[in-house]
């Protein structure tokens, strides 16, 4: 299907979006109209506590949210001007891993344990290539053969870039050879070989040590920049947010309470949830013990 030109050509409009999910017996509304702009070179943080809607947003905007038990009451999602709320399975297949790519939180459950790195790899890259040669580097009419060996070069580059060493060599390892630092590269490799437009990292660094949360939150950061795609970061901590993200939507029960440039909000909060978040947030001079609780706060 081609997206229709004109009203809305941003990378991602999320529009009022409406989700209901059912659970025994009954439906309960869980996104009540969210609004979203992504641009291309911006890295939006969306922040909010456990049970705000931040991952059912993200998993919308791939349509990996299943029916049932989700259904949709309304809004748009609209992926440079195409309402994805409108596209069949087959177009959303189409669509990730070539224009979006996703990251989770836990690289083991994402990584199949039976099969080497590269043969994942290289799969993600031959499914991002379709029938087109050209984007994987090679002439037209290219075979499935030399598609595969392009798809293997592709895949060693960017275990490289992601900072793999030796990726001529780690390429045929498997998942559990590798640390959960290492994992989670792997898995940013493998989110970004289809060259998306647009990136989802849902809680990235939560399962990592602290010293390799930072490192894998530059690399999504530079990544994202140098190949001026478009990212939604989702994450419970604002101080991740201050960390990477141009921009924040700071949620809170299915809503967005604000958003805007990560200065800006984190500058001039104007709601009382994000003052709040803001108080989480650990800083040198943090007493142990000493960060505010939200559970059970009402705003
Ligand atoms: N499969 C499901 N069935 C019913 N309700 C669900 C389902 N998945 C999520 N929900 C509900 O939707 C709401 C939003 O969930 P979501 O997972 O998007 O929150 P979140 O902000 O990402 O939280 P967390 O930080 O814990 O991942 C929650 O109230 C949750 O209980």
């Amino acid at each position: 299907m081609t997206p229709k030109r004109g009203a809305d050509m941003s990378l991602l409009h999320i529009n009022e979006l409406r989700l209901a999910m059912q659970s025994y017996r009954k439906e309960t509304e869980v996104l009540h109209g969210i609004s979203l702009t992504v641009e291309r070179g911006q890295i939006w943080g969306l922040v909010g506590e456990t049970g705000s809607g931040k991952s059912l947003t993200g998993l919308s905007t791939m349509r990996l949210v299943p029916s049932p038990p989700g259904r949709y009451l309304g809004g748009q999602i609209l992926f440079e001007g195409e309402d994805l709320l409108q596209a069949d399975e087959r177009r959303m297949r189409a669509l990730r891993g070539r224009r979006m790519g996703m990251i989770f939180q836990d690289p083991t459950t994402n990584l199949n344990p039976v099969f080497r790195i590269g043969t994942q790899m290289v799969d993600a890259a031959l499914h991002a290539a379709g029938e087109d040669p050209s984007l994987l580097g090679l002439a037209p009419g290219a075979g499935r053969r030399d598609m595969r060996r392009a798809a293997r070069e592709t895949a060693i580059q960017m275990l490289a870039k992601v900072g793999i060493p030796n990726p001529e060599s780690r390429i045929d390892d498997y998942a559990h050879q590798f640390s959960g630092g290492m994992r989670q590269r792997v898995l940013i490799a493998m989110a970004m070989i289809g060259k998306p437009d647009l990136l989802i990292a849902d809680e990235p660094t939560t399962a990592l040590d602290v010293s390799i949360q930072a490192q894998i939150l530059r690399l999504i950061h530079d990544l994202v920049l140098e190949r001026n795609i478009g990212c939604l970061l989702i994450t419970h901590n604002l101080g991740v947010v201050a960390q990477v993200c141009t921009h924040v939507a700071v949620m809170f029960r299915g809503r967005v309470l604000e958003s805007g440039p990560v200065a800006q909000v984190l500058k001039q909060p104007e709601h009382a949830y994000t003052r709040a978040l803001m108080g989480a947030i650990p800083t040198a001079d943090t007493p142990r013990g000493g960060l505010r609780g939200l559970a059970g706060v009402d705003f």
